[in-house]
């Protein structure tokens, strides 16, 4: 597995704003995030729009949903924009409807790489050291004696790694990090694997409050009927896609998808239902198995009537 020579693998750029709610590997407890505009992959487009690094495949699947009933339930897409000889992707900024809102990104399904990725990573391994070194920085143990002495794990073996350490494998999702109105951040959730540490983030994250866990609830219950009625998500293996969380003071909620830099048309004769646990080849994502598990837990957290 670890034959071929460590290699400097050409990484897009990571966006380093803010209101972003991804640690990116820093091990972050709490912080203050600075406000808009953001550097890196995004920047604040005119009208209310976001302007997002292009990436075919994501343009790909936003053309597609607009013409799908998930469209109420996805920042509406505008095209493309060149800035400074870059291309950006332009979609609805989903902040601008809100007053100082509260944001959390929970990443959702079984899985966070594609199976062709795990293709890749056996036909042409390329051992990662900055993954290396995000992994002993949560975990010194965690490495092999293989990858100790490389300074180096492979891309699917750090996500995985990172997949079993959180709630992704055991719950189907996992938060990745909110902020909250007074710009409060929490980032540290990498190690947030158990039913009730969840519970407790997402409690912190609405600040107790029933009426906001309603308002999502809600939202969620309508999302995951129209994701069964969807073709777009039958066809298609949905892997690192994000629900983003949106409340403020006034009471107004909103959930929306977000991120489908990852997201894969399927062979025409494949669907997938989205809770048939994965299994090498059948590309199932476990997307509406983890909906299904925050839907119940967001439930839990309501009081008995
Ligand atoms: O969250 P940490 O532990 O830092 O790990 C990150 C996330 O999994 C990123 O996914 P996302 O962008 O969905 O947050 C992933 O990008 P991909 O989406 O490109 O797989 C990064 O891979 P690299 O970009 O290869 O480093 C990986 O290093
Ligand atoms: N349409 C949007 N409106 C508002 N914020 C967004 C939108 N899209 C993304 N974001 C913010 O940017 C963060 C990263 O977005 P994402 O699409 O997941 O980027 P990446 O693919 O680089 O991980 C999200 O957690 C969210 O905070």
């Amino acid at each position: 597995m670890f034959d071929e020579p460590v290699a400097q693998v050409q990484r897009r750029p990571r966006p380093r704003f803010t209101h972003t709610l991804k640690s990116r590997g820093r091990s972050v407890t709490q912080s203050v995030c600075s406000p808009f505009p953001f550097p890196g992959s995004f920047h604040v487009g005119d009208y209310g729009t976001l302007l997002k690094r292009f990436c075919e495949g994501e343009q790909q699947c936003y053309l597609r949903l607009m013409e799908d009933v998930l469209r109420p339930y996805v920042p509406a897409y505008h095209g493309v924009v060149q800035r400074d000889e870059q291309n950006y992707n332009i979609m609805d900024n989903l902040l601008t409807h809100f007053n100082r809102p509260a944001i959390m990104d929970c990443k959702m399904g079984s899985r966070t790489y594609l199976e062709g990725e795990l293709l890749v990573a056996r036909e042409r391994p390329q051992p990662r050291k900055d993954m290396y070194d995000k992994m002993v920085a949560v975990d010194p143990e965690a490495p092999t004696m293989q990858e100790r002495s490389q300074h180096a794990v492979l891309k699917t073996r750090y996500m995985q790694w990172r997949e079993t350490l959180s709630s992704t494998t055991s719950l189907g999702f996992r938060i990745e990090g909110f902020r909250k109105s007074n710009e409060e951040c929490h980032t540290n959730f990498k190690r947030t694997k158990s039913r009730e540490q969840v519970i407790e983030a997402l409690d912190n994250f609405v600040d107790s409050n029933t009426q906001i866990v309603w308002g999502y609830l809600r939202r969620l219950k309508q999302l995951r009927q129209v994701l069964e009625a969807s073709d777009f998500f039958r066809t298609h293996e949905v892997v690192g896609s994000s629900l983003l969380f949106l409340h403020d003071w006034t009471g107004r909620t909103g959930v929306w998808m977000i991120d489908f830099g990852k997201t894969a048309v399927l062979p025409a004769h494949l669907t997938l239902n989205h809770r048939t646990p994965w299994e090498d080849g059948n590309r199932e994502d476990g997307y509406l198995w983890g909906l299904d598990n925050l839907i119940d837990m967001l439930a839990d957290m309501l009081p008995l009537t």
